[in-house]
């Protein structure tokens, strides 16, 4: 088999992320991916943040380190329609089960399509014949059904970094018959948990596709094979325990720090997005107050909440739902000295992200969906192993298939979460470190390069066995 290293990954999502960039996004794609081309080098090619009026631009190349930055500019009418519309108002919703959000519209799908043929001309001039080609995420479904019909051959695989529905949910929408068949032009599927993958197979096992089960992960789809395997997304856990521990001596966290004034950190730290169910989490919250007396006015939840795709209506409702469910707790069990909940509704730097991380004795993290949570991986990795805090942690996240040492709540139930809390806060500072410590191994055994390595790996398998004998 060929040494992935011989080849240049070329890694293609909607999002690039150049770390020097001020203001850089705050979304898990975006730290994985960058995680993962850091260490292998290659080119990362998507949407450079800015629209135009007229037709998308030609790829702009900047080197920094060993990754070439390739994006485009997107005409705006496009992006409207493929991200904001079919991407964020169909997609996202029908991929985290929530079908009562989907806000569907002809021309969006219209337009994803355009745009995803748009991505395939820009990608085409400047790949080279040998590169691996790695797609990234919901956005871009149809592109390699694109690429393959303009004729390039290289391998492509693609990964879904949201939750996968199963058929049952995924036929609500419309389109679903084409993208099942765009999935099946790929050469690797990957998936973030064994469920997801479940879920895809529920839908290519229907006439549509009427896939084969194979050995080795391998599916028989119409005009070839393909393979789909689960590819948990990791983090490089030395680096974040590193930026931690540098964190904590800057003055941002220990003026927060000093502000607490002893009191127990319980953070949450989530893009304003309805999937983390913030909404939920903040009423959460005011049952421990009402349960656990005993916690007023000695802990203080602190949510960091970025805004997020600010073009579509659902996510400007929820901000202001949160505004007034946090305003009305602290007006409710706020004392002249203590204030509940701190909410900040912007982002903050991935180094004072870690700092906090590592002063907090609860991270909270209970999205009623969510692909993986790479802020509670990167929780567990910021403790500090001789009195680690303890992590709070949705069932419906990802992230809960392997962190099983956190405490496991369901979202949907207020007093669980609110007696998770508890537990968590009360946690005997032995048994914070052994879970703490089967954490830290599950994290290291599956971190950011064997998600890398298992995926590029996956590819060039897929290659060798279709080669012509
Ligand atoms: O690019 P945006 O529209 O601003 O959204 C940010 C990203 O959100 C989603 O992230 C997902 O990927 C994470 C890493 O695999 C995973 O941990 C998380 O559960 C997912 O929600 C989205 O899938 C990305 O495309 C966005 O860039
Ligand atoms: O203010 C913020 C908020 C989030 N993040 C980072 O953004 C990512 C969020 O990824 P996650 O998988 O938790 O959720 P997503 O937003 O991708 O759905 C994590 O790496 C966070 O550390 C950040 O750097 N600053």
């Amino acid at each position: 088999m060929t040494d992935a290293s011989d080849q240049r990954l070329v890694i293609v999502s909607n999002r690039v992320a150049r770390p020097k960039k001020k203001g850089a996004a705050a979304g898990g794609l975006a730290v994985g991916v960058l995680a993962a081309l850091q260490e292998h080098g290659g080119v990362w090619f998507g949407w450079n943040g800015k629209l135009t009026d007229g037709e998308a631009t030609d790829p702009e190349v900047i080197t920094e380190e060993n990754i070439d930055y390739a994006t485009i500019a997107l005409n705006e009418v496009d992006y409207e329609q493929y991200y904001n519309g079919y991407s964020n108002r169909v997609l996202w919703p029908v991929c985290h089960y929530m079908l009562d959000f989907i806000q569907y519209d002809a021309a969006d799908f219209e337009g994803y399509r355009r745009v995803n043929a748009v991505f395939a001309r820009k990608l085409m001039s400047i790949l080279r014949p040998d590169d691996i080609i790695w797609v990234h995420d919901y956005h871009l479904i149809p592109l390699a059904s694109e690429l393959r019909a303009a004729g390039v051959t290289n391998p492509i695989g693609f990964f879904l970094h949201v939750p996968f529905p199963s058929y049952e949910a995924f036929r609500a929408v419309p389109g679903h018959e084409y993208l099942l068949r765009a999935m099946c032009a790929y050469d690797v599927l990957g998936f973030h948990t064994a469920g997801d993958l479940a879920a895809f197979e529920t839908c290519v096992r229907e006439p549509i596709i009427g896939a084969d089960f194979l050995d080795d992960h391998v599916i028989r789809v119409p005009g070839g094979q393909l393979i789909a395997d689960v590819f948990p997304i990791g983090i490089d856990v030395a680096q974040i325990t590193d930026l931690a521990a540098a964190a904590t001596g800057t003055e941002e966290v220990k003026k927060m720090f000093r502000s607490l004034e002893g009191r127990d950190l319980i953070i949450g730290v989530d893009r304003l997005d309805y999937s983390k169910a913030l909404k939920q989490r903040l009423l959460s919250y005011e049952r421990l107050l009402e349960r656990y007396p005993d916690t007023r006015s000695h802990v203080t939840m602190m949510q960091i909440a970025p805004p997020t795709r600010t073009g579509v209506r659902t996510y400007d409702e929820i901000r202001s739902q949160l505004e007034r469910t946090s305003g009305r707790i602290n007006g409710r069990f706020a004392e002249s000295d203590w204030v509940p909940i701190r909410y900040l509704n912007k982002g903050i730097s991935r180094d004072q992200l870690m700092g906090f991380f590592r002063h907090a004795k609860v991270g909270l993290v209970t999205p009623v969906r969510d692909g993986m949570n790479l802020v509670a991986k990167e929780y567990v990795a910021a403790q500090d192993p001789a009195d680690p805090g303890m992590l709070v942690l949705s069932s419906l996240a990802g992230a809960a298939r392997e962190l099983k040492s956190a405490v496991i709540v369901n979202p949907y139930d207020r007093d669980d979460v609110a007696d998770g809390i508890a537990t968590a806060l009360a946690m005997p500072l032995e048994e914070r470190k052994q879970r703490h410590a089967d954490m830290i191994d599950v994290l290291r055994r599956n971190d950011i390069t064997r998600w890398r390595t298992r995926f590029v790996e996956a590819l060039l398998r897929k290659r060798e066995f279709s080669k012509p004998a």
